[in-house]
């Protein structure tokens, strides 16, 4: 069993849990459900955009505690203030450390930037509760998904207003579960079953994915000159975590990288 199918077990579990204690139908009662949704493409497309998802992570399987600390608000409104498109927030708590409370402190502390709810989406119970906690996007896995389950649950996203990230790891993965059905195509340089990283996974996978979707560099990521390469291979997202994470300013982490994405490169 790997750690993915050990995840996807417990979450199960989890999700019957959390519906017995709140129905969906209780779930759209919530202020935050009627609040407009923002655009992660819009984001992460628009002109001068750093293109950076900013997440917010506390531990992991493959590194353990990252960061013990932290606390979600004030960290993703660093990121923000340091220049972030986007956030991530990882709501999975047996794996990962978070919470539902992380993602609703950071939509309060970011009113105007676009969140992902990081977790492992099986269900449109999952997506409703996504909405409700304030976020704007899902993740969905193609690993842990049947191509049609991805077309179910990003259609039932977008009813709800929600896009959709469609998450693959090779070439197999978007050759069977990609579709026009999703709106933001990532791809995860970290083999989630044997956590083994390689950034070349995405520039080797870039040429694959068509230009209508907007594509995302996911795990890894740490040096401007990475992501600038990955630029010029069309990625126009990059989905960072343990690199900020790690430090004991993260905002401050972000804004370096940042920095050194807009300095210009000299000819010489
Ligand atoms: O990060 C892990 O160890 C992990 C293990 C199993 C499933 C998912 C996992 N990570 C989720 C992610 O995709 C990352 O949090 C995200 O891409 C950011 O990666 P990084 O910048 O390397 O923290």
């Amino acid at each position: 069993m790997t750690i993915l199918d050990k995840i996807i077990a417990e979450k199960r579990q989890e999700v019957v849990r959390r519906e017995a204690e709140t129905s969906a139908a209780q779930l759209q009662k919530s202020p935050l459900f009627a609040r407009p949704v923002l655009s992660a493409r819009a984001a992460l497309t628009a002109a001068g955009s750093s293109g950076i998802i900013a997440e917010f992570k506390r531990r992991s399987p493959s590194k353990g505690v990252i960061n013990g600390t932290a606390e979600a608000g004030a960290t993703t409104a660093g990121y923000v203030a340091a220049g972030a498109a986007c956030l991530s927030v990882l709501t999975d708590e047996p794996f990962f450390g978070g919470t539902p409370a992380d993602l609703q402190a950071a939509r309060a502390a970011n009113p105007g930037t676009p969140i992902l709810r990081k977790d492992f989406v099986i269900s449109e119970y999952q997506i409703t509760e996504a909405r409700a906690l304030g976020a704007d996007f899902i993740l969905l896995i193609a690993s842990c998904l049947t191509p049609a389950e991805v077309v179910q649950l990003s259609q039932f996203a977008h009813l709800l207003g929600l896009e959709v990230l469609l998450e693959v790891h090779d070439e197999a993965e978007l050759r069977s579960h990609l579709t026009s059905s999703v709106d933001l195509v990532g791809v995860n340089n970290r083999n989630l079953s044997t956590f083994v990283t390689d950034v070349d996974t995405s520039a080797r996978l870039a040429s694959l994915i068509p230009d209508s979707f907007v594509k995302v560099a996911e795990s890894g990521l740490q040096h401007a000159s990475t992501i600038l390469a990955l630029r010029q291979a069309g990625y126009q997202g990059f989905l960072i975590g343990e690199t900020f994470m790690k430090t004991p300013d993260p905002a401050a982490a972000l804004a370096g990288l940042v920095a050194e994405l807009s300095t210009p490169v000299s000819a010489s």
